[in-house]
């Protein structure tokens, strides 16, 4: 498959790697300010006429969090299958689910594309469960990332609150900011330290009087989000079950039930 990456940073480089590996060409590289990148430019008529004209059979989307929206409305007009990995937008996703409807294209998006975190997702919401019935336990959400990361808390942590408040009745607000009174029950905790080179930490513990129970997803590397954004576009370029071009919004949850 021909691909275009917008985008090319840590992650950008990364997921070129991956895709050469699995046998795909890199067709176009779009960042302002990477100066290796074939394309160096922002959203623009410049950059959307250098995607299509380089033929490009799919788009991976990792830029940043002030990017992102901009480039999204940009880029599912162009009908292209479209993989989104850049954090710090899905307060927006009515709007794009409301576009990609309109424009009848294909378009994924996941906060983390590693195997490992979408297994630890499920995890978490049985363990959210199972306290359901342990009034005893309190929880709260950890998360560390390196100290070049531009938002906070990560995508993946708002993932895993979520799936906590999904699954634990008792825990109705996520606070993420450092409390200056005492925490109310219902609220549920999601901290974060940016520091070093660390890839992406993510605790969920679980605490009473007697005892913690700690579940931890360390991602040792990049390349487990890497290899996952190309997977999630080979799936999402790759026709439905009925045969046709897939259509819509899709998350992991639908590459992992399909494969
Ligand atoms: N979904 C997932 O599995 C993962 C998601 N991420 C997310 O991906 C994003 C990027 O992460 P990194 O590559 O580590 O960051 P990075 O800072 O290394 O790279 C981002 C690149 O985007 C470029 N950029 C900025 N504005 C742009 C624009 N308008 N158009 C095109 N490119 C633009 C920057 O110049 C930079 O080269 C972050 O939001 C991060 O949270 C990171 C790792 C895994
Ligand atoms: O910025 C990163 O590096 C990562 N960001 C994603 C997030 O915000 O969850 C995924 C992964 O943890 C790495």
């Amino acid at each position: 498959m021909k691909i275009a990456l917008v985008g090319y940073g840590k992650m950008g480089h990364m997921i070129e790697k991956a895709a050469l590996m699995r046998g795909h060409e890199v067709v176009c590289t779009v960042d302002p300010y990477a100066k290796d990148a074939s394309c160096v430019t922002a959203v623009s008529e410049e950059m959307l006429k250098a995607i299509g004209d380089s033929g490009a059979e799919g788009i991976i989307e990792f830029s940043h969090p002030a990017s992102v929206t901009n480039n999204i409305f940009s880029l599912v007009p162009t009908g292209i299958p479209l993989v989104v990995g850049t954090t710090g937008w899905v307060d927006r996703l009515e709007e794009v689910r409301r576009l990609v409807d309109d424009t009848r294209t294909a378009f994924l998006y996941s906060s983390n594309f590693s195997v490992g975190v979408n297994l630890f997702y499920k995890m978490v919401s049985e363990a959210a469960r199972l306290m359901a019935e342990f009034e005893e336990y309190d929880v709260a959400v950890f998360e560390s990332h390196h100290n070049q990361k531009a938002d906070s808390p990560s995508g993946t942590g708002l993932d895993i609150a979520r799936r906590i408040m999904e699954n634990l009745p008792r825990k109705t607000t996520l606070f993420t900011d450092s409390f200056t009174r005492r925490p109310e029950p219902s609220e549920l905790h999601l901290a974060s330290v940016r520091v070093g080179s660390v890839p992406g930490t993510h605790t969920v513990y679980f605490d009473s009087a007697a005892d913690t129970i700690e579940l931890t997803h360390t991602a040792r590397t990049r390349e487990g989000f890497a290899l996952g954004a190309v997977r999630a576009l080979e799936w999402l370029a790759s026709p439905g079950p009925d045969g046709h071009a897939r259509i819509g919004v899709y998350t992991m949850n639908d590459v992992f039930s399909e494969v």
